[in-house]
């Protein structure tokens, strides 16, 4: 029996009496009619938007966006104007002349320089560092990571045939070595397994953002979970069932950092079998802001992978066509913590007695924890690539973001379209140009110094979040209306967040909290909200806050 047609609206404006009443904007403010819509009638539909923006913007501080725009309306609204489009290569200036690739290439060489690569970008030195300004935010960047990591450690290469009829590039595939290859050849000790040489095993741990998910899946990247299951069962290294993710110390209710020690085993498991090793690793995780001990994984597997021939493997494509790759990739997923690392080890490099030393000092026990291309361990720099969210600490007003590898790790370009006349080394084929405006503009407002007590100041923003929140604990729980358990008030070590109690429905949406239900070692599921000290987010806001959840009914649910 055929479908009843589906209700449509009629194709006309709404009357001011059929428009929504709420303050939120719905589609039924913005139906666009056939014959379009008068100027007074866009203007009303957007300024209704406008209004609800500006009171969601004053109270967004659930999420780990930046919401200080600082002066990007005043110092780039004029770029509205032009059809920016950075496509291509940023190092390669291409046929599309409306662009920003001077400001991208002044960004990326400034981040190189701040993740502590080799700068300025040089496409003949292997060593130097290669990147881009993403269109996307963090989710683009860990795509093209594990893209990259994949290509790399399977013995993929890309070769032109330059001078040849077709210009496009061509993936060559190396063969794996033969069974009676010397192990040192196959990258492997004795008992590895040749056909193992080119199937890279992945590793994340259970703390990891769902987009790192979705680019193994898009990207048909072998999991260990995955393997473990299929090919050896019964023989996880940790005992009982293979896990999907690696277990974060503590488990779900502990600090979200990944668990290091049953991190190696897994590991060892793989790489005595030959498997090349593709690492993500965490450096403010979404939910908790943990930080993974990017220094001590790497003072664990660095041995491990020497042990097991993965520091260099020579990879032959055809008789006299040879490659030296690592057999393993560590890319750091720096979404947050990329943006405010280097200016809190800034802080820490100052003088011990000055002013921004000392008020670091109040704030974090310790070092400034190592998560970029200058971290080596025995001679080997373990950094493969690294990205960054721009809308994150940096303020962005869009996603966009970066992506950072060195020219060594690359697979190289994928096609030399003529017509945009630059090589198309990026994930996106037309690319932002606003993107690096707001960058840049982002770096170069401010002193390094400035930067960096900034940071300083979000860490000590955050311990007052903390505090507040536990005297809230403390007032209702004399007034005797702390909710049963009390409000689980927690912070992982040097997050920008703290976690807590998700409040009532009201409040989640008038703060924008995301929320998260989390099972505790004893089984019980609890359900949090958190809120991030960005830069946006002043003491008075945070007052403001607790007297909304002070309020009678802020922890009452319907269900
Ligand atoms: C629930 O919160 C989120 O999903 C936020 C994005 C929104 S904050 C502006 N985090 C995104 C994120 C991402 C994806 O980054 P985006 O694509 O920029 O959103 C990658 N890695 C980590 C550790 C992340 O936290």
């Amino acid at each position: 029996t055929p479908r009843p047609a589906p209700r449509r609206p009629e194709r006309r404006a709404p009357t001011p009496a059929e428009q929504s009443t709420s303050d939120e904007p719905t589609e039924r403010d913005f139906l666009i009619p056939a014959e379009g819509l008068t100027a007074q009638q866009r203007k009303h539909a957007l300024t209704k938007l406008e209004t609800y923006l500006v009171g969601k913007h004053e109270h967004m501080v659930g999420f780990q966006g930046n919401q200080d725009l600082g002066h990007a309306q005043q110092d780039l609204g004029r770029f509205l104007d032009f059809h920016l489009n950075n496509v291509g290569d940023p190092f390669q200036q291409g046929n599309y002349k409306p662009n920003t690739k001077a400001v991208e290439r002044a960004v990326l060489d400034r981040y190189a320089e701040l993740w502590r690569a080799e700068w300025p970008y040089d496409g003949k030195n292997p060593e130097s560092y290669w990147g881009y300004v993403l269109t996307m935010g963090s989710t683009e960047g860990n795509l093209y990571a594990l893209a990259s990591a994949r290509d790399y450690l399977s013995g993929r290469k890309l070769i032109g045939d330059p001078g040849g009829s077709n210009p496009q590039m061509v993936y060559v595939q190396a063969a794996p070595p033969a069974r009676s290859a010397p192990a040192a050849r196959v990258g492997g000790s004795p008992a590895a397994d040749p056909r193992n040489a080119y199937r890279p095993v992945a590793f994340y741990s259970e703390d990891t953002h769902y987009s790192v998910i979705k680019a193994v899946r898009t990207l048909a990247i072998d999991t260990f979970g995955a393997i473990g299951t299929a090919e050896y069962p019964d023989q996880c290294p940790l005992g009982g069932r293979w896990p999907l993710e690696v277990p974060s110390k503590g488990g779900p209710d502990g600090s979200g950092e990944i668990d290091v020690d049953k991190l190696e085993r897994l590991v060892a498991f793989f790489a005595e079998r030959g498997h090349p090793i593709l690492l993500l690793l965490n450096f403010g995780t979404t939910f908790k802001g943990a930080y993974d001990n990017i220094e001590k994984v790497a003072t664990r597997l660095v041995p491990l992978f020497r042990r097991h021939g993965l520091l260099e493997r020579e990879i032959e494509f055809e008789p006299g066509r040879t490659d030296r790759r690592r057999g393993f990739w560590v890319h750091v997923d720096g979404a947050l913590g990329a943006g405010i690392m280097p200016f809190l080890r800034h802080a820490a490099e100052e003088d011990e007695h000055s002013e921004l030393a000392v008020a670091l000092r109040r704030e974090l026990k310790g070092k400034v924890p190592e998560f970029d291309f200058g971290l080596r361990v025995d001679g080997v720099d373990v950094v493969g690539s690294l990205v960054m969210s721009g809308h994150k600490w940096a303020g962005a007003p869009f996603p966009c973001g970066i992506f950072m590898t060195k020219n060594k790790f690359r697979v190289e370009p994928a096609a030399t379209p003529a017509y945009t006349g630059s090589p198309d080394t990026t994930f996106a084929g037309s690319r932002n140009g606003l993107s690096p405006l707001v960058l840049w503009n982002h770096l170069a407002s401010r002193s390094v110094r400035g930067h960096a007590a900034e940071a300083v100041a979000a860490l000590r923003r955050t311990r007052y979040l903390e505090s507040a929140l536990r005297e809230l604990e403390d007032r209702l729980d004399r007034e005797d209306r702390l909710p049963e358990g009390g409000l689980h008030v927690d912070r992982s070590p040097m997050a920008l967040t703290v976690r807590f109690r998700r409040p009532n429905d009201e409040i989640i949406a008038k703060w924008s909290l995301s929320c998260q239900p989390m099972p505790t070692g004893t089984g019980e599921v609890r359900h949090f909200a958190h809120v991030f000290a960005m830069p946006s987010l002043t003491e008075e806001k945070i007052d403001l806050f607790m007297e909304d959840l002070f309020a009678e009914g802020a922890f009452t649910h319907p269900d």
